[in-house]
C-alpha cells in the first residue's frame, strides 16, 4: 500500500518518524494538501474508526506529519475518506503508553494491520528501536481490529479497552482510599 504524508515540517526534524521513513523510501512527503495524493486519511477528529472493510476505499494511506500542537481539525483537509484509528497505545519514547496518540509510523502501522497489511507494518516499524514494541503491546486489540467485518465492531472492540481502563481507574481510587 502507498504511503503518503502531507508535511508540515513545524516539529523536531530530528525526532520525526515520516522523515526517517522517506529517508529510506518508505514514503512520500508532499508539502501541501494539494500536492497531497487521495488515500483514506489517517484523522484523530474523524467520525468514522478505520476497519477492514475500508480496503476497498483506497490503496493509499495519507497521514499528516506535524506538532501535536497545530494538529487541529482544520490541518486535516486532505482529499480521501477520513478514518480515525480507534484504541491504540504509543510505544514511541516521547508519547509512551498514552493512547490514541501516535506518531506517524505507529499510525501507519497500526492502519496497515487493521487494513491486513501486517508485513509493511514490520518493515516500516523496523526503522525504529522502539518499534516492535508497539506491535508487542497492542497486539491483542490489533488482532481483534483486523478480524472485526466493519467500523461499528471495532467500536464495540475498542469499548471494551476504554470500560476495562475505566474500572482499572475506579479500582485504583478504591485502593488509594483504603
Ligand atoms: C500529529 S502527527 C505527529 C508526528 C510526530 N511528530 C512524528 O514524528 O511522527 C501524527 C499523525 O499520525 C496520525 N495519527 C496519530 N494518531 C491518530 C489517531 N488516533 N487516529 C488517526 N490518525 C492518527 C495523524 O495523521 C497525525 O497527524
Amino acid at each position: 500500500m502507498d504511503l503518503h504524508v502531507r508535511y508540515e515540517g513545524d516539529d523536531d526534524p530530528k525526532k520525526c518518524t515520516a522523515r526517517r521513513l522517506a529517508k529510506f523510501d518508505l514514503v512520500t512527503l508532499h508539502r501541501s494538501a494539494r500536492a497531497t495524493p487521495r488515500g483514506i486519511v489517517l484523522d484523530p477528529y474523524a467520525e468514522q474508526a478505520l476497519s477492514p472493510a475500508d480496503r476497498t476505499e483506497a490503496d493509499a494511506l495519507v497521514a499528516l506529519d506535524c506538532s501535536w500542537e497545530t494538529a487541529e481539525e482544520e490541518a486535516f483537509r486532505l482529499s480521501g475518506p477520513h478514518r480515525a484509528l480507534p484504541f491504540l497505545v504509543a510505544a514511541n519514547p516521547v508519547n509512551y503508553g498514552t493512547p490514541f496518540q501516535l506518531n506517524t509510523v505507529e499510525a501507519f502501522a497500526g492502519a496497515l494491520c487493521i487494513l491486513g497489511e501486517r508485513e509493511q507494518a514490520e518493515t516500516v516499524l523496523s526503522k525504529f528501536r522502539w518499534g516492535h514494541t508497539f506491535l508487542e503491546l497492542n497486539a491483542e486489540p490489533l488482532g481483534r481490529y483486523a478480524a472485526a467485518d466493519d467500523s461499528a465492531e471495532v467500536v464495540a472492540i475498542q469499548q471494551e479497552y476504554l470500560d476495562a481502563g475505566a474500572d482499572g481507574a475506579d479500582g485504583e481510587d478504591a485502593s488509594d482510599g483504603a
